[in-house]
């Protein structure tokens, strides 16, 4: 088979077969896992997955900053581990920790070392970098050196020092932690903004799913080092959508209720105490719904609400990682 990933400039981002074995003193780890995407330019994309799964290797591969044991990466067709630097035109990152801007130099200064690593002239992109620091709204800081500003102002400098870059593809890990809501909602915007109207291509890692839900059109789940779901949003919200009820019963349950729906359907949660219990199904279809309702018919328990739940990326998140036999990510010796 050609190698479409190598020839497709539409395609941002382009992961193949990707595998890491990592060899440690206990034993080979296998942190990724045959993970395969393509991701097409303008789309922001959520890398999700629990501790562990395998988000941090993938992207240091995509990055060119750890050596695949097999597979290929490439950006906007450019393979990374054979062209580094030249992948280096269309892609920056900032990583998690290294929040890789320079205490000693100000704000304004950052961004036009930055301008400069990449070759661009910083003297032409003054209005470029003053748009930047006002949509971060660090314009007070402008010209104040990095270590007098707070936690959160420095990683939205390490952020603005990403877009003074003028990379195509920005690679952003955990980019609102610590953040306070309202600087949460401005960086939320200017995510979706730099997607739409510049066509920027944004993949993020983020544990927390309402800045997922918020900013990107497609998530990417890893567990054990392999993808286990890769849908937009809207869809994977669709599919959970009205599947999902929360019933409530008077007083303790019939015996062996919890065992007749568990049979039949999948009951998501369990909470009993002496006046009521509660419980949450997954019903795939209308006939799964009203098999359930026979069942507490015939069960002979009083129902006293039965509501559906609006479903939310944390929810499905929670669901498909539970859900998932996840691969053992010890490598047999
Ligand atoms: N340099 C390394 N040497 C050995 N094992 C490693 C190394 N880096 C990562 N691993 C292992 O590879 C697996 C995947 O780690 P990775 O950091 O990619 O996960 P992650 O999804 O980014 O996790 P987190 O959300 O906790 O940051 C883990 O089991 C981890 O211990």
């Amino acid at each position: 088979m050609k190698d479409r990933e190598h020839t497709d400039e539409s395609v941002a981002v382009s992961v193949s077969g990707l595998t890491k074995t990592y060899t440690g003193e206990d034993g080979d780890v296998m942190a990724v896992d045959g993970v395969s995407f393509d991701i097409p330019s303008g789309q922001v994309v959520g890398l999700l997955g629990p501790n562990g799964a395998g988000k941090t290797t993938t992207v240091k591969a995509i990055l060119g900053l750890v050596t695949p044991t097999s597979g290929t990466v490439s950006v906007h067709g450019i393979p990374v581990h054979e062209e580094r630097s030249r992948a280096y035109t269309r892609v920056s990152a900032v990583l998690e920790g290294a929040r890789n801007v320079y205490w000693r130099l100000t704000v304004r200064e950052n961004l036009a070392f930055f301008a400069g690593l990449q070759g661009i002239d910083p003297k032409t992109r003054r209005a470029e970098h003053d748009d930047i620091i006002e949509t971060l709204g660090l314009e007070a800081k402008a010209d104040e050196p990095v270590r007098n500003l707070s936690r959160g102002m420095k990683q939205k400098v390490a952020f603005g020092c990403t877009l003074a870059r003028e990379t195509p593809t920005l690679f952003l890990d955990e980019p609102m932690l610590g953040l306070d809501v309202t600087t949460t909602r401005d960086l939320e915007t200017e995510i979706r903004r730099l997607a739409r109207q510049e066509d920027k291509t944004i993949v993020l890692t983020s544990h927390d799913m309402d800045v997922i839900q918020a900013v990107c059109d497609r998530v990417i789940v890893l567990d054990g080092g392999r993808v286990i779901a890769d849908d937009s949003v809207e869809n994977l919200l669709d599919a959970f959508e009205a599947q999902t009820y929360r019933v409530r019963i008077d007083g303790g349950p019939a015996k062996g209720l919890r065992e007749t729906l568990a049979e039949r359907f999948r009951v998501l949660d369990w909470d009993t105490d002496t006046d009521t219990t509660t419980f949450e199904l997954a019903l795939t279809d209308s006939d799964e719904f009203f098999a359930c309702v026979n069942v507490l018919d015939e069960a002979n328990v009083s129902v006293q609400t039965f509501t559906e739940i609006e479903p939310n990326l944390e929810d499905i998140f929670v669901d498909l990682v539970e859900t998932t036999e996840a691969p053992l990510l010890e490598v047999p010796q």
